[in-house]
């Protein structure tokens, strides 16, 4: 994956102002708030237009404020997980994905079924979305999403409404996104320890401005991550080797949205 952004976004006094290459399969994106994460992630999506500038996503143009180019949402094949999950709440779980499905003519990187396996959704297909969990929610929604076939998926806080307990069960199914579905992710949260386990690399944003970019090694040294380290961070920073985790595979069963 290579995501070159080049652009600066007014918004109210608010400037975001960023100038960053993304080589790595996932990013974690951290810094205050209010210091632009959402807004990086909107621009990306096309969910906000910048003011000027580029975006450039595996060599295709997303955005050129010189050359007018300006690719809609839909079209960039890229998804987006919120922090609430957005789902028909009276459909069931099977109706929101297969409304949710590519309907492109293009090669699905994963099936169907990896995709419900990846998840452990099969159980509540027949269930409606209004019985579910926050924490099964957030799954089937990330199933919804994968089923598009993004290139890229953007996670605003995406655990941030759950509980401690289903954020350490949907955690893995985050991780599996990428190392098994091999689709690149952008992540953002206030949780340092959440973009550890999940990121090669993190992008640290400051008042609009990506402040550094690089491993955590690189990224600590800056003076704003004394600000942003919390107590319960330091046991995960100390010794911590990114990407050097164990997932366990529950046993693995297939089937198919249209049983
Ligand atoms: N529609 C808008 N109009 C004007 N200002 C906005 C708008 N949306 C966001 N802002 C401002 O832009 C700045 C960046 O907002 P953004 O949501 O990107 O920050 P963030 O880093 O994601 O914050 P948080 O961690 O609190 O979610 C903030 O000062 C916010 O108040």
């Amino acid at each position: 994956m290579r995501l070159d952004i080049d652009i600066l976004h007014r918004q109210g006094d608010f400037v975001l102002d960023a100038k960053l290459l993304i080589e790595e399969s996932a990013t974690g994106v951290f810094g205050h708030s209010g210091s632009g994460k959402s807004t990086l992630l909107r621009c990306i999506a096309g969910l906000i237009k910048p003011s000027i500038g580029r975006i450039e996503l595996d060599g295709e143009t997303l955005f050129d404020s010189d050359r007018r180019i300006w690719v809609p949402p839909h079209k960039r094949r890229i998804g987006v997980v919120f922090q609430e999950p957005r789902l028909f709440p009276h459909w069931t779980v099977r109706k929101n994905l297969i409304a949710g499905k590519s309907r492109r003519n293009i090669k699905p990187p994963c099936s169907e079924a990896q995709v419900v396996d990846l998840l452990r959704i099969e159980p509540l297909l027949d269930r409606s979305v209004r019985e579910l969990s926050g924490g099964e929610k957030q799954r089937v929604s990330l199933a919804r999403t994968l089923l598009a076939y993004p290139r890229l998926m953007l996670m605003d806080e995406p655990l941030s409404a759950l509980d401690s307990f289903l954020k350490s069960r949907i955690l893995p199914f985050l991780d599996r996104i990428h190392r098994e579905l091999d689709i690149p992710t952008l992540m953002v949260s206030h949780e340092l320890t959440e973009l550890l386990h999940l990121s090669d690399q993190l992008v640290l944003m400051k008042g609009g401005n990506i402040v550094s970019h690089g491993t955590l090694s690189d990224v600590v040294k800056h003076d704003e991550m004394a600000e942003l380290i919390q107590e319960k961070d330091l046991n995960h920073i100390i010794g911590h080797q990114l990407r050097g985790r164990v997932i366990n595979d529950p046993n693995h069963h297939e089937c198919s949205l249209s049983n």
